[in-house]
Order: structure tokens, then C-alpha cells, then sequence
């Protein structure tokens, strides 16, 4: 299993400074949670990492090979991209949707098979959306839409799952299922990369983050090393009170 790596990685911000190039590496077995305020970068980091978008400086390593020198279909069998709003192009089932997932495992024109079927309906069942298989996708909740997204990527087994706020749109039960679903995908030794608005579910879920500030500036490490309060009133200009609850801090913003 590939570790994916930024190398003095500095994303393309329009008419930001580069700030600080970044270096990291995700490895087998982590779970990485990206946090900072609106329009920080952390989508635009996101689609570096997973090859849609040129990056400033720097490079995206995959194991040993930059993304640049891969194709397509051989970054698509290590990385999976669960985005923040799908636009669906064109009406599917969500069972077809489920399917693309086997895509970068067939070749060009190779109809799916029993076997992609069964891995599809499976992951469908694994996300509370196996009742929806019939039903367009443009016809469902947010929420049912976003565990048919993350299905996709489930279908798809990639090793490293790279997620845009996976919990957008879930209610509290399915939030708390999709992060046990990530957890159990870092156990069995694949990896996780997402961003994350809510600071609590990042602190009990992710055990490195990333913060990314707005001008550029980021920090990266372990999770107890980051969680710092005044680190983050800062990243968020916002007071916040600390407790400690089931082993874990949890934050909460000051009212005055
Ligand atoms: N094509 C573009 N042209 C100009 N500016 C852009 C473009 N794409 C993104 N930006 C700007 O880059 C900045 C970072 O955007 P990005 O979507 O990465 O932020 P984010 O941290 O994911 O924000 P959010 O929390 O709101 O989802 C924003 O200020 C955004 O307006």
C-alpha cells in the first residue's frame, strides 16, 4: 500500500501568497482530518492531492511515483475522492452509480460482472442505501446522496480514501457510522485524508490533523499535538471552551 505524500507541496490559491509549502505523508493505517475556516483551501488542497488540480510548487507522491507520472487509471486504483457537492451529470440509478466505483478495475468497454454487482450492492448495503438501489439518484435526500457518494468510493476500494466533508448533510447516527466505516478502512490498513468542519468529530475521529489558515500558513502532526486551544481559536477566530469528555477534548465556542 502506496503512502501518499506532499512534497513543499503549495496549492493554487488566485492571489493568495504561497505560504507554506507542505510536507507530509499520509501512511497505511492513519486517519488525517484537514481543518480551517471557509475558503482556507481545503478543497483546493483535496483536488491537488488526487490529481485534478496543478499545484503551485511541489509534487504528490504515491509511493514512489509524483501523480504526474501516473495515469489516470492507475491513480483511480489507489485513490478514491468522495467530493463536497456532486452535480450527478446525467440520470442513474444508484445502483449504476455504486458501479462506476469498479470502473478503473475493468478495461475500456468491459461490461461489469456478477462479482462488481455483488462488491456494489455490498457497499450499498454497508452505507443504509441498498432499499435506494432502484431509485434515480437525482431523486433522493442529501443525505442519501452522500452515502450513495461514499459507497462509490467504497465500490471503488481504494487505498487511500481522500473525503470532502463526508459527514455534509448526515444525520448524528450516520455521521457517527460513516467515521466507524473510515476507522474500520485505516484498520485494515488503507488510509484516510479529509476535511472536516466540525472540530469535535475531527478530535475524537482523526488521529493526525492539518490545520490550514487562510493566509497560507498550516500545521500538521499528530492529533493531541494539534489540538491546542489557542491554535485553533485562532484558525477559527473564535473563543472556544475545552472539556474533556470520554477521553477526548471537545470544544465549545463562547457566547457571550
Ligand atoms: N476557480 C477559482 N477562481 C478564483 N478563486 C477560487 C477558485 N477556486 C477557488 N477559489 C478560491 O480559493 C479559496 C479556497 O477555496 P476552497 O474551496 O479550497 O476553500 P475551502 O477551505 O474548501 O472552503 P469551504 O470551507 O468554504 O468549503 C477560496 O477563497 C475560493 O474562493
Amino acid at each position: 500500500m502506496n503512502p501518499l505524500q506532499a512534497q513543499e507541496l503549495v496549492i493554487d490559491i488566485p492571489g493568495r501568497d504561497d505560504g507554506e509549502a507542505l510536507n507530509f505523508s499520509v501512511q497505511p493505517g492513519q486517519i488525517w482530518g484537514v481543518l480551517g475556516p471557509n475558503g482556507a483551501g481545503k478543497t483546493t488542497l483535496l483536488h491537488t492531492l488526487a490529481g485534478l488540480l496543478e499545484p503551485r510548487q511541489g509534487a504528490v507522491f504515491l509511493g514512489e511515483n509524483s501523480l504526474n507520472e501516473l495515469k489516470r487509471r492507475q491513480i483511480s486504483r489507489q485513490l478514491g475522492l468522495v467530493f463536497q457537492d456532486r452535480q450527478d451529470g446525467f440520470p442513474a440509478t444508484v445502483l449504476e452509480t455504486a458501479l462506476i466505483g469498479r470502473h478503473p478495475w475493468l478495461s475500456p468497454w468491459q461490461m461489469e460482472t456478477g462479482a462488481d454487482e455483488r462488491i456494489a450492492r455490498r457497499a450499498l448495503e454497508q452505507l443504509d442505501v441498498a432499499h435506494l438501489s432502484d431509485r434515480l439518484v437525482n431523486t433522493l435526500s442529501g443525505g442519501e446522496r452522500q452515502r450513495v457518494a461514499i459507497a462509490t468510493v467504497l465500490t471503488q476500494a481504494p487505498d487511500t480514501w481522500l473525503l470532502d466533508e463526508p459527514t455534509n448533510h448526515l444525520d448524528l447516527h450516520h455521521q457517527v457510522s460513516v467515521l466507524q466505516l473510515l476507522t474500520e478502512q485505516a484498520r485494515a490498513g488503507r488510509s484516510v485524508f479529509m476535511c472536516l468542519h466540525d472540530l469535535n468529530l475531527a478530535a475524537r475521529w482523526c488521529d493526525h490533523l492539518l490545520l490550514l489558515f487562510p493566509n497560507g500558513e498550516a500545521c500538521w502532526g499528530p492529533a493531541k499535538r494539534m489540538l491546542v486551544p489557542a491554535a485553533l481559536e485562532r484558525l477559527y477566530d473564535q473563543e472556544l471552551l475545552t472539556v474533556e469528555v470520554d477521553g477526548a477534548p471537545l470544544f465549545v465556542p463562547v457566547k457571550h
